[in-house]
């Protein structure tokens, strides 16, 4: 059995996989060497794990996991991985979005695959048919753009996502900001995938991230949605460390 740990910005995901197979995946706050001890105790079987991080973790964390487990990966730019990664800045790149398009790759590797992951921030990162990792571009989360306009003014509220708002345009401060932002986030996104795929032809999109389901019915372009797909990326790699 696997464990995998996905440190992002605003939550930490943890999964367990058995063969593949994802058997339990769960978010939390903080990840404290307790919830390990807990988990361990709980699946014995688990004697690899992996942690993908975007920001510093408690080097608790990474001790009891070395020291409890056979095989610990702090994935790093040095990392093995089943792609080429071309990202130029490989040091600074998000670690997560490398697993992105691994888990990209491992369920459709036949594909051009643009990943979108909307998570505190949104980023769209493409692997080609060629198991090539080419990049992709960075934007503010959905949570992130309501915060900056109640953060950087003196008037606006902070508005939160609605789920049933479908106006072109607002006529009250809120309706606004949700127009604002929430079509502005779907027009956006249906832009980045259509200038996608004049260059990138048999193009697969997957959404994933925290709020993957707010674009469900509002894109034109079709998606997959894979919530799990950083985890899978992860535990790909995972696997791939110990072929090698
Ligand atoms: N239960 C939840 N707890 C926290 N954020 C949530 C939750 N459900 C949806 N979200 C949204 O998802 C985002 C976090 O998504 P996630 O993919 O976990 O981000 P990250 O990887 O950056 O930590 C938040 O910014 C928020 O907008
Ligand atoms: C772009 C990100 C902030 C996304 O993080 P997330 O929203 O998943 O928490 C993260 O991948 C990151 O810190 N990247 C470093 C810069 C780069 O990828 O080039």
């Amino acid at each position: 059995m696997n464990l995998v740990i996905d440190i992002g910005n605003t939550r930490t995901k943890f999964s367990v996989f058995n063969h593949g197979e994802e058997m339990i995946s769960v978010p939390v706050e903080e990840l404290l060497p307790s919830h390990i001890e807990i988990l361990l105790k709980e699946y014995p079987s688990i004697e690899k794990a992996i942690i993908s991080s975007v920001k510093d973790y408690s080097p608790a964390l990474k001790e009891l996991l070395q020291k409890k487990l056979k095989k610990f990966i702090e994935l790093g730019e040095h990392t093995p991985l089943p792609i080429e990664n071309c990202y130029k800045s490989k040091e600074t790149l998000g670690k997560d979005r490398l697993a992105g398009v691994v888990g990209a790759f491992h369920l459709y590797p036949e594909n051009n695959v643009l990943v979108i992951d909307a998570g505190t921030a949104i980023t769209y990162d493409l692997v080609d048919e060629n198991r090539q990792y080419l990049g992709g571009t960075i934007s503010p989360g959905l949570e992130m753009r309501f915060k900056a306009l109640n953060q950087f003014t003196g008037r606006l509220p902070l508005v939160e996502r609605n789920e049933n708002f479908n106006k072109l345009f607002g006529q009250t401060t809120e309706e606004a900001i949700l127009g604002g932002v929430q079509n502005g986030l779907v027009f956006e996104t249906d832009k980045v995938i259509d200038r996608f795929k004049e260059f990138y032809k048999n193009l697969y999109v997957i959404i994933t991230g925290g709020n993957a389901n707010f674009f469900d019915k509002k894109l034109k372009n079709s998606f997959f949605v894979h919530f799990n797909l950083i985890a899978i990326g992860l535990n790909r790699i995972l696997e791939y460390n110990g072929e090698i």
